[in-house]
């Protein structure tokens, strides 16, 4: 990553710090812009700022540890104030494409567990139509190609195809903290994401995917001329 890229980061997690109070319940994405944000937030605890967080992944998990950011769990904090997080694509109306971490399954139920989610990203994350970033679909290993063309039937419903891999990890394919696989589903422009969520989530097999839609309330996008922030309406 360049220098500009990570500066770029951590502006948007500088915004998204801004958002944050003293005794907030907060809950911690995952990827090098959350993890900005995770060194942000430490230096403020480390100042006596009061926060509990929910990591979305065992990767921040541990960061956080490190760093000292206090961490509870989803059981016993359910209910969280904001969950601040990265993506992969930002699209129109705050749709997303995430799990390019392979961390979407605990990242979708913390954000729908928290009354505000705020995404931080550089700019090249924005785009008109979400898809050109293939769509992670967390899926259960047991009937794997079952399941991958059912998700091909799905797709080629609402007119997308294109081709799908499972995520691999060196010589292995990689398995979320969940113990679950990753199809990466290569479809092109999704037109209606709405649409493509519902019939994902009809396939027994497909656990959850990389669509966000309706969780984001704001997205601070960091370009070179500084923060943008983008709300709901745009
Ligand atoms: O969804 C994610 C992990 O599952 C990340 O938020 C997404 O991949 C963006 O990561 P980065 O900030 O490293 O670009």
């Amino acid at each position: 990553m360049s220098g500009d890229m990570r500066e770029l980061k951590i502006e948007a997690a500088r915004a998204a710090l801004g958002q944050v109070t003293d005794g907030m319940r907060l809950g911690i994405g995952t990827g090098s812009t959350a993890e900005e944000f995770v060194r942000l937030l430490a230096a403020r605890v480390a100042e006596g700022f009061s926060v509990i967080g929910v990591p979305t992944s065992e990767r921040t998990a541990r960061l956080c540890v490190e760093l000292g950011v206090p961490l509870t769990t989803l059981d016993e904090t359910p209910a969280l104030d904001l969950t601040i997080d990265g993506a992969d694509e930002v699209g129109p109306g705050l749709a997303l494409i995430k799990g390019g971490g392979g961390a979407l399954l605990r990242e979708k139920i913390v954000a729908a567990a928290s009354r505000r989610m705020v995404v931080i990203a550089d700019k090249s994350k924005m785009v008109e139509t979400l898809g050109q970033f293939p769509l992670p679909v967390e899926v259960n290993a047991f009937g794997l190609r079952a399941t991958m063309l059912a998700i091909e039937s799905a797709a080629q419903a609402l007119g997308l195809s294109g081709p799908l891999a499972v995520r691999q990890a060196g010589e292995k394919p990689f398995e979320t903290d969940g113990g679950h696989l990753i199809v990466d589903a290569s479809f092109g422009r999704i037109r209606d994401p709405r649409a493509l969520s519902n019939a994902l989530h009809a396939i027994p097999g497909v656990v959850e995917h990389g669509l966000f839609l309706d969780l984001a309330d704001t997205a601070f996008i960091a370009g070179d001329g500084g923060v943008r922030t983008v709300g709901l309406s745009e």
